[in-house]
């Protein structure tokens, strides 16, 4: 990081993007407008969540998803929005969405940015006032611009990002993204409308006491993770889990800490998909210092073969994922 560029708390962000441009090798705007893209959306979909309860929009939908998961109507209407923002926005020219099955082309031929998305994080949680999410990641396109985006486009490993980022919509909202370049929190401001810079340069602490897993599903978690939930116990560490993938891993990136979905029974290769929710937040986390494994692999190193694929995921505090992965290649109790 460029620290005589080290802005102060309170920048905008946009103001934030202009400055930081220049870090950027292809320096050209098109990303900064992107992530003012994102951001718009953020602020509509922010106003939408506020309101769900005095509005006829909690609630399901009505029908499922790819993932045969019951769509909730923020689900859709989160997905509406982020779609229409990044298709008037002019810079993305293929979208993945955990709402939608298929590549969404966007029209914008000239497009030279791909996002995977997942619009709304947390849906479980969307009706009961806690905290939920935005995730995403943006590539840049590998085919030729003036044509639709491709699969190819679309199938690139973690390590391809050019940015990632989400939104936590809780007490306050906030957007955390990075570019490579390490990784810079706002916090909005909803009457004057304006994400500010309020977390700068985040670091993770390289390892904490809070371990993050539904532990409803352990009977059938690996031997190696049921160990590793035994030894927090045995160490007095604090569980916490919301259920809101953003709002767990925010928490732990800020205080220490790690989150686990590993394989179980229900979800033999662990809930989270790849494109837009392991592969955000594995960019994230290393950014600010921390690590991010399916158990046996480096997240952003998985090669992805399907849009919507799902991956186990283990990401937080670098020495307690690496505890973690010890406890998996032992299987066995590891003192
Ligand atoms: O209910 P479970 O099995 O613990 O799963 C909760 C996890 O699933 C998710 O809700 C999946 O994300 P979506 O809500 O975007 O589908 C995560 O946010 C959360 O961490
Ligand atoms: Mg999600
Ligand atoms: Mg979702």
């Amino acid at each position: 990081m460029n620290d005589k560029l080290a802005l102060p708390v309170g920048t905008t962000l946009d103001r934030f993007i202009m400055r930081k441009q220049e870090d950027f090798p292809f320096a050209s705007g098109e990303l900064s407008q992107l992530l003012r893209d994102i951001a718009l959306a953020a602020k509509i979909v922010n106003r939408e969540i506020n309101r769900a309860g005095l509005l006829d929009i909690s609630g399901a939908f009505g029908q499922q998803n790819v993932q045969g998961e019951e769509q909730q109507k923020l689900d859709v209407i989160a997905n509406i929005r982020f779609i229409r923002a990044l298709r008037n926005g002019g810079e993305v020219c293929t979208i993945i969405s955990e709402e939608e099955e298929d590549l969404i082309q966007t029209g914008n031929k000239k497009g030279r940015y791909i996002v995977a998305m997942d619009p709304l994080d947390g849906s479980s949680n969307i009706d009961v006032n806690v905290s939920i999410g935005t995730i995403f990641s943006i590539y840049r396109r590998c085919s030729e611009v003036g044509t639709d985006g491709t699969m190819e486009d679309c199938l690139q490993a973690g390590t391809q990002q050019i940015a990632a980022g989400y939104v936590v919509y809780g007490s306050s909202t906030m957007l955390v993204y990075t570019t490579g370049n390490g990784v810079n929190g706002f916090t909005y401001e909803p009457s004057l409308g304006e994400f500010f810079l309020s977390h700068p340069n985040i670091k993770t602490p390289q390892t904490g006491n809070i371990y993050s897993c539904n532990e409803g599903g352990s009977n059938s978690f690996p031997e190696g993770i049921k160990n590793y939930i035994n030894y927090c116990k045995e160490n007095n560490y604090s569980g916490r889990y919301i259920g809101s993938l953003v709002a767990d891993f925010h928490r732990n990136l800020l205080k220490g800490g790690i989150y686990i979905y590993p394989p179980t029974a229900k979800a033999p290769n662990g809930k989270l998909r790849l494109l837009y929710e392991a592969n955000s937040l594995a960019f994230i986390v290393e950014q600010a210092g921390g690590k991010a494994t399916n158990g046996t692999q480096r997240i952003m190193e998985i090669e992805p073969t399907e849009l919507h694929q799902r991956c186990p995921l283990i990401i937080g505090s670098t020495e307690m994922v690496d505890k973690v992965e010890g406890f998996l290649r032992a299987e066995v109790p590891v003192s």
